[in-house]
């Protein structure tokens, strides 16, 4: 089927499907290809659950009508995101970055929607099957929308751009994430200018945070014209931030002079929510609505999370880690005045490729300096923090994790956890 015909189906049914585990009734199923499962195989069950269509590529799979049989599905979803973009007469603010970009789009949508009917990615669907989708996702009535791009590798990015086709960027900022697949520094640099250089060629605006000497210095080789650039701080900047040692969330100061308690630990979430209020300011949101808007925002999904366990609190901070967020982690954790004893239970860093040694390591004697209470330790990769922590526990295996910890009844302690997705460091909780 061609695209143009297939764009006419999806109009008239604007629902997307790719897993026939949580199918929609009414929906068209995309048969994709994984690391696991050929797509094709659920065809049939997803038109038995209420798909209407099929979309599939091995025509051995083609047993009724309502199977689309086309070359390539990945790349068929890919296309009809590009035309539906082409249809939404809209701005598209792009959100990449090495670190924050899920909380930098959560609170960019909660600011945007005080004026404007907003579209946001949903949760983390920010790769090449996440951006279509997010895109197939958008209602006709969208005033705008709010797209995350992720990437692990040079190249990634602009090709989400030449899907999502955004107005508006933000770099969140430039940091030592998946270094394997950038390489090194510069790669991550590379790979975020992408965003840059996509805007500069379609005459668009970027949001720039002044304070990452990474992102000035690639605007700065970009020759980005100054006036499609709205910063912060500037020389009117009205926000100040200020982290209260004996409450730790981070509060800002308004355009009135008032402090604004949010919801959100970590000078590092200052940036996020100083972006969200630049973005805000630009499309013209009301500055005591835009407060309002942060102030609601409560972190879930293992980001930052504050949770009283038994009688520890507990900052949960499992959802990734990489050697610029476990240090930011760190850092506020250890400036936090408490009264309690300080653990820290870390997971290993993935995707670091060959740095993952001397990251590690580097880690080590960031956690050593602190001179924490507590410190634990888990994964293989962690093995070069050792070097610099004799006292540490360390584990490689979940079980004698969870059997220590349960032994160890820790009580009334103040604990930060954190660790790569991979490793999933929550599961530590059941035991605190
Ligand atoms: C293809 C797919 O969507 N897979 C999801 C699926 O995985 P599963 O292992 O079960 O199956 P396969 O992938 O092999 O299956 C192929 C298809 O078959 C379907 N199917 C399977 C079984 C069945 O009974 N019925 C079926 O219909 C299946 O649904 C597939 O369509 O399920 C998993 C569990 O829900 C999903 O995790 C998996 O999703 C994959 C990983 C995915 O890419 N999902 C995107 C929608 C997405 O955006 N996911 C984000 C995470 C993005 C991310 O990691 N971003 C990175 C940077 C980008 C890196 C990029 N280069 C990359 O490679 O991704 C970042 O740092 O932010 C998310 O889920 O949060
Ligand atoms: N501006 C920031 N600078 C450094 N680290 C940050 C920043 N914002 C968030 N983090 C750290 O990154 C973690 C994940 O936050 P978030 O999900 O917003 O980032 P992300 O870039 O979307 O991550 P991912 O690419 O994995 O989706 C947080 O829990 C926190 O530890
Ligand atoms: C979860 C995914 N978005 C990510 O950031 N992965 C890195 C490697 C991590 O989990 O730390």
């Amino acid at each position: 089927m061609q695209l143009a015909e297939l764009y006419k189906v999806y109009l008239a049914n604007p629902r997307i499907s790719t897993d026939t585990r949580k199918i929609e009734a009414g929906s068209i199923f995309f048969a994709l290809k994984g690391a696991n499962f050929n797509g094709n195989a659920f065809a049939q069950e997803a038109l038995d659950k209420g798909a209407i269509y099929a979309v599939i590529d091995e025509k051995k799979y083609q047993n009724s009508e309502k199977c689309i049989l086309v070359k390539n599905v990945l790349k068929t979803l890919q296309q009809l995101a590009t035309l539906h973009r082409k249809n939404l007469d809209i701005p598209f603010i792009a959100i990449a970055g090495s670190n924050g970009k899920t909380t930098t789009k959560e609170l960019t949508a909660l600011v945007l929607a005080q004026k404007y009917k907003t579209f946001a990615t949903q949760g983390n669907l920010n790769n090449h099957i996440g951006v279509p989708l997010t895109i197939l996702s958008i209602p006709k009535d969208t005033e705008i929308a709010v797209i995350e791009l992720g990437a692990n590798h040079i190249g990634e990015t602009v090709f989400l751009c030449q899907i999502a086709q955004p107005t508006c960027g933000v770099v969140t900022n430039i940091g030592l994430d998946h270094l394997e697949g950038f390489g090194s520094l510069e790669g991550v640099a590379k790979a975020n200018s992408e965003l840059y250089k996509y805007l500069q060629k379609n005459k668009g605006v970027i949001f720039l945070n002044t304070n990452e000497k990474e992102l000035l210095s690639v605007l700065e080789k970009l020759k980005f014209p100054k006036k499609r650039t709205f910063t912060y701080p500037n020389e009117k900047d009205y926000l100040h931030c200020k982290l209260g040692s004996s409450d730790f969330f981070v509060s800002y100061e308004n355009e009135q002079g008032n402090f604004i308690q949010t919801q959100l630990i970590g000078k590092y979430n200052f940036a996020n929510i100083a972006t969200a209020l630049c973005i805000g300011k630009y499309f013209g949101v009301a500055p005591e609505k835009m407060d309002e808007a942060i102030l609601s925002y409560k972190p879930r999904n293992n980001r930052s999370q504050i949770l009283h366990q038994n009688t520890n609190i507990v900052i949960l901070d499992a959802y990734n880690a990489n050697p610029s967020s476990m240090k930011e982690a760190i850092e506020n954790f250890a400036q936090i005045q408490t009264s309690q004893s300080k653990a820290v239970i870390l997971g290993q860093m993935n995707e670091l490729g060959s740095y993952s040694y001397a990251e590690h390591q580097k880690l080590g004697k960031l956690i050593a300096e602190k001179n924490f209470d507590l410190v634990v330790l888990y994964g293989d990769e962690m093995q070069p923090a050792l070097e610099f922590l004799p006292k540490a526990y360390f584990f490689t295996d979940k079980f004698s994790l969870h059997n220590w910890l349960k032994d160890k009844n820790l009580q009334d302690w103040f604990i930060l956890v954190k660790g790569s997705r991979g490793v999933q460091m929550e599961s530590v909780l059941d035991f605190l």
